[in-house]
């Protein structure tokens, strides 16, 4: 772990697998409370220098980083795919990405730092200034270990403050080789520690601490509910992003082509395992037999394979509870009335010790069914007819997640009423994410509060800080 600037190990590790074969190829530290400690002490020490410094000065910094992420950009890409199991040639997508946040990030040394109100008497200033919160802890899941490093860290830095992040326990490795990268560029010792063990101790321990000011967290809604509920002692800011039910709607008019293809792509990325995938898709009666098999014909063709290799479409799930949670779904589903149009288990020809999971539609799903209603987090497609616009917006709102929806149709008056009627943070029309990041990644209901990425992301790192001035004549 890097822990104030050195490089430690403990007596006791926790083993990482890779999710394609289950074999286990080494082991990380399970850090204990007193490393928690150091960090953020260290932390501490560190940010007060390094938030006084010119924005300027610490864009240097992050450029810096872009320059060794891109030196080191396949063996980032390779660290990926070795302990979370996602294609190489996503991998290389996701360490671009990286890149972007930073480039975000650094983007920030010509912002405006705060504002000047109209004072209400001569010889007076008000200012309201923009300051960084101080200590962050980051707290991060699986999925993108590279990616949502950088996604917290970037503006984290850039802000002005130190960061001590907590990987998944699944998915270290990631997060130590970026930690690394950020020390070769010159990042200042103590001002990032990655500390690795589990969530509900070390987690917790960092939220608990007295010496943190503020607490990032992408994860599920249960994770998300817990850490709320740690940081409401200190009454410290919270940003949450959690799970998401990112529905499809298809109408008639839809370009078909295009909504195939996109329903596709936003379904089985990362096997799955994106908070932005396509978990439902809705599709008006009138194209409902065409769009189910024009996509299922599209699954039959996707090449499900060991991740290394550069043809390979999808890799597997990323645990082996993770596969069981899935299995757990298509199972229940069928058991209230689905029907698998394709996969629903085990593909063939995959290592069996690797938690693969076949590319699997359902259709005789209901808006009801559990398989609708919860995050299923993995390759799985309940395909839905319906009929109206007032029905499907019904059943897309119907969840308690609100993070990502997408909508096709080539009527700008529906397009823009959904837009209008949709609870979620985001809506894609006509296309499918990844989001941007000068956007703004945020999540309604279940699916969080606060949000990264682009000036509002950038802003929940900042305290404001109002400054009543006179330099009138004396009183
Ligand atoms: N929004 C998103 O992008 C994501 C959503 N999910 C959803 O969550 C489901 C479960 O995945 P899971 O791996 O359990 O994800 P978690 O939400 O449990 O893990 C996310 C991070 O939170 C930490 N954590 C968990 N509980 C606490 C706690 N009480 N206090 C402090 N830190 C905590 C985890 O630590 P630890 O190392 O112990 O796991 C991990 O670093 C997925 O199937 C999916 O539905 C998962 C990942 C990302
Ligand atoms: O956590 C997620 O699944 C998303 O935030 C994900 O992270 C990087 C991708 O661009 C996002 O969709």
């Amino acid at each position: 772990m890097l822990v104030g600037g050195e490089w430690i190990s403990t007596p006791a590790t926790r083993p990482v697998d890779n999710p394609a074969t289950g074999d286990v190829f080494t082991g990380v530290p399970e850090a204990e409370e007193e490393h928690v400690d150091q960090a953020l002490r260290r932390a501490r020490a560190a940010q007060r220098t390094w938030g006084r410094l010119p924005l300027a000065q610490r864009a240097d910094v992050l450029a810096e980083i872009v320059r060794q992420v891109d030196l080191h950009a396949e063996e980032l890409a390779r660290i990926v795919v070795a302990e979370q199991g996602k294609t190489i040639t996503e991998a290389r997508g996701e360490i671009q990405g990286v890149k972007s946040f930073f480039d975000f990030a650094l983007s920030q040394k010509y912002r405006n730092v705060g504002e000047v109100v109209a004072p209400s008497r001569p010889g007076a200033q008000l200012t309201i200034r923009e300051e960084p919160v101080g200590v962050v802890v980051a707290i991060i899941p699986w999925n993108f270990p590279a990616a949502i490093f950088a996604r917290k860290v970037a503006p984290a830095l850039m802000a002005g403050n130190a960061i001590v992040l907590k990987p998944s326990e699944v998915t270290p490795l990631s997060a130590l080789a970026m930690a690394r990268v950020c020390q070769l560029a010159g990042v200042p010792d103590g001002l990032l520690s990655v500390v690795t063990g589990p969530g509900r101790s070390i987690g917790k321990a960092l939220v608990e601490h007295p010496v943190t000011d503020m607490v990032t967290v992408t994860g599920s809604t249960r994770a998300g509910r817990e850490i709320l509920a740690q940081a409401a002692e200190k009454i410290i800011p919270v940003s949450l992003e959690l799970g998401g039910k990112a529905p499809v709607i298809v109408f008639d008019d839809a370009d078909l082509d295009l909504a195939v293809q996109d329903a596709f792509e936003a379904r089985f990325w990362n096997c799955g395992q994106v908070c932005t995938c396509n978990e439902r898709t809705y599709v008006q009666r009138g194209v409902y037999d065409e769009f189910v098999r024009r996509f299922v014909d599209k699954v039959r063709s996707l090449r499900v394979g060991d991740p290394t290799d550069e043809s390979s479409q999808m890799g597997p799930k990323v645990s082996a509870p993770e596969w069981a949670k899935v299995k757990e779904f298509v199972d229940n589903a069928v058991a209230e009335g689905a029907k698998i149009e394709i996969g629903g288990d085990r593909p063939d020809g995959v290592d069996e010790g690797g938690y693969w999971f076949a590319p699997t539609v359902l259709t005789g799903v209901t808006n009801d069914m559990e398989i609708v209603q919860h995050e299923v987090f993995g390759p799985v497609l309940p395909i839905i007819p319906f009929d109206t616009y007032e029905e499907v917006i019904e059943w897309a709102n119907s969840t308690v997640y609100g993070l990502t929806s997408h909508v096709y149709t080539e009527n700008m008056r529906v397009a823009m009423t959904a837009t209008d009627d949709l609870e979620f943070g985001e809506v894609y029309i006509n296309r499918i994410g990844p989001e941007e990041v000068g956007g703004f990644h945020t999540g309604w209901k279940l699916s969080g509060m606060g949000g990264d990425d682009g000036q509002h992301g950038f802003e929940r790192y900042t305290h404001r800080k109002t400054v009543y001035v006179d330099y009138g004549p004396q009183r």
